[in-house]
């Protein structure tokens, strides 16, 4: 039990799945694992422990933005014993080449967030990255499971909605698309010690105007929960 996940040590397995929107959480245990206990409903964040494929796999909503994701992950790694925590997020795409519901793992994280500045001081511009291991295993999955996935750089926005970042700027400089939280999850995976990765999909085209709708988003990533769970297996 801890403020805001009403479960007890041993609850939730050692490898979570983290998606933004709860109800993605729970699409997630409802289609993809077996002999299912929701383990927290706090603030409707729900959190669910199941098994796939014989192994025990978790899957716990995180709200949106870094300063919901943190509450849930120290939570997790410091009362529930987590070693591993594999983000399902949808993004807004910004390179040319990617249509909606690509999946995009991502290998490095940048951020308008105060976090990294928060943490190490004005000057230090700390490099947020995934767990190479936890990539390279997901990248291997995808291929094996003929998923085509695209590997880069994912802007976290500290705002949806913002018109003062430069996204084109940022396209140009290689970031493939915006989310809220990857620069954040890979900034406490070092300071906790736990195995992280931000597998996220397409969800709209900020340049192009595209847009699925909510309920899309809720149910329809299933290359990148099939990717994520097949790693999951693999820890
Ligand atoms: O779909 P999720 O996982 O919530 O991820 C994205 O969607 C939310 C914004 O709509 C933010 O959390 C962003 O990172
Ligand atoms: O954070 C997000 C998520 C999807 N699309 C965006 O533009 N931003």
């Amino acid at each position: 039990m801890s403020t805001h996940i009403n479960a007890e040590m041993g609850d939730y397995a050692e490898v979570v799945l983290m998606p933004g929107d709860p109800l993605r959480a729970k699409f997630i245990a409802d289609n993809f694992l077996d002999d299912v206990k929701q383990i927290n409903s706090v603030r409707g964040m729900l959190g669910f422990t199941g098994t796939y494929k014989g192994h025990r796999v978790s899957v716990q909503g995180s709200g949106m933005g870094i300063p919901s994701m943190s509450i849930y992950i120290n939570e997790l790694v410091q009362f529930f014993g987590v070693k591993t925590i594999m983000r399902v997020g949808s993004f807004g795409a910004m390179a040319d080449d990617i249509q909606l519901g690509d999946v995009v793992l991502a290998s490095g994280g940048s951020t308008d967030s105060a976090v990294i500045q928060q943490t190490f001081g004005s000057g230090i511009y700390w490099s947020a990255l995934p767990d190479f291991e936890l990539l390279h295993a997901a990248y291997e999955t995808a291929k094996s499971l003929d998923i085509p996935v695209k590997v880069g750089n994912i802007f976290a926005a500290d705002r949806f909605y913002n018109d003062e970042i430069d996204m084109k700027k940022l396209t140009e400089y290689g970031v493939l698309g915006t989310e809220m939280e990857v620069a954040g999850l890979y900034l406490l995976a070092a300071k906790l010690h736990f195995k992280a990765l931000d597998i996220l999909s397409a969800s709209d085209h900020i340049f192009r105007g595209e847009a699925l709708s909510a309920e899309k988003r809720q149910t329809s990533f299933t290359d990148m929960m099939v990717v994520a769970l097949e790693t999951a297996i693999k820890e």
